[in-house]
């Protein structure tokens, strides 16, 4: 069991429930400083719920939550060191790129030279450089995406939770954005980063939770999750993670021989 202080996500039941329907169910997470957690699971899994709660936005029914050291419940503890690109980035279509980044650095309380040398070198490697004196209301779905990306970790937090990064973007952009994740990842940043496409988990994942009805029914490195248990015979993630929750309804405990699973099998 890692010593607390190398958890940069520690939860313990957490637990969502929207009137009689349970989003998040008794989540057990623990999540080492530095790595790509990378958290699959079938469209209303809740892993967009999950994020909410460890980024503040939405109340536990039960269970409790760190983030950084931080109590989930104490807000103003935990933002400073989160950033978050949810499904919709919050930008305001009426300012430029350059701005919007320059206004959340200012949320941000960056200190201002440092984050224009930042926002420039991040606009080049987003290649957004030559659009970023437009308003964003001319810009096309990835480029918003990359001010979105570019926004939630300007300040280099210590936990990034990246709602589906590569959405929207050529796959030119998309491979940027493999390679900055891995580099933020590099600098010790850690990752949750949820996602449907699943070379990308695949490629940067260190450990990959898969989320089912809420529940967290498989969990493990890629390799350990795509070996199959019987024969020890290697299957893509697709096919792994097809096989995990192929039921339609209630996840069953122990689906995946082998890999740690809710309730028992991590250390
Ligand atoms: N504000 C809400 N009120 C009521 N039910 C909600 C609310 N938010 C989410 N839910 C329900 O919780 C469940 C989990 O939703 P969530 O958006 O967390 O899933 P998801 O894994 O992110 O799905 P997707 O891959 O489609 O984005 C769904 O059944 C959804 O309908």
């Amino acid at each position: 069991m890692p010593s607390s202080t190398a958890l940069a996500i520690e939860t313990d039941g957490l637990t969502k429930r929207y009137g009689d329907e349970t989003a998040v169910d008794d989540l057990d997470l623990e999540i080492l400083s530095g790595t790509v957690y990378g958290f699959l699971g079938p469209n209303g899994a809740g892993k967009t719920t999950t994020m909410r709660m460890l980024t503040t936005l939405t109340r536990p029914t039960s269970g409790s939550a760190r983030v950084a050291g931080e109590d989930i419940t104490d807000r103003a503890a935990v933002t400073p060191h989160i950033g978050y690109l949810p499904e919709e980035p919050p930008i305001y279509d009426e300012l430029t790129g350059r701005e919007q980044l320059e206004y959340v650095a200012g949320l941000r309380d960056l200190e201002s030279e440092a984050a224009s040398d930042r926002i420039e070198r991040l606009l080049e490697r987003f290649d957004l450089l030559e659009e970023a004196d437009k308003r964003i209301d001319a810009y096309s779905k990835g480029m918003r995406q990359k001010v979105g990306v570019i926004q939630a970790v300007l300040h280099e937090p210590a936990v990034a939770f990246l709602d589906e990064p590569t959405s929207g973007l050529d796959p030119r952009a998309a491979r940027t954005m493999r390679e900055t994740i891995a580099d933020l990842a590099d600098q010790e940043m850690t990752i949750f980063l949820s996602t449907h496409i699943l070379s990308v988990v695949d490629e940067l994942a260190d450990t990959i939770g898969v989320l089912h009805g809420g529940r967290l029914v498989a969990e493990g490195e890629p390799d350990a999750l795509k070996s199959r248990a019987e024969t020890g015979e290697s299957r893509s993630l697709e096919d792994a993670f097809l096989e995990i929750t192929q039921n339609g309804g209630v996840p069953e405990r122990g689906e995946l021989d082998g890999v740690g699973v809710a309730g028992g099998g991590r250390e």
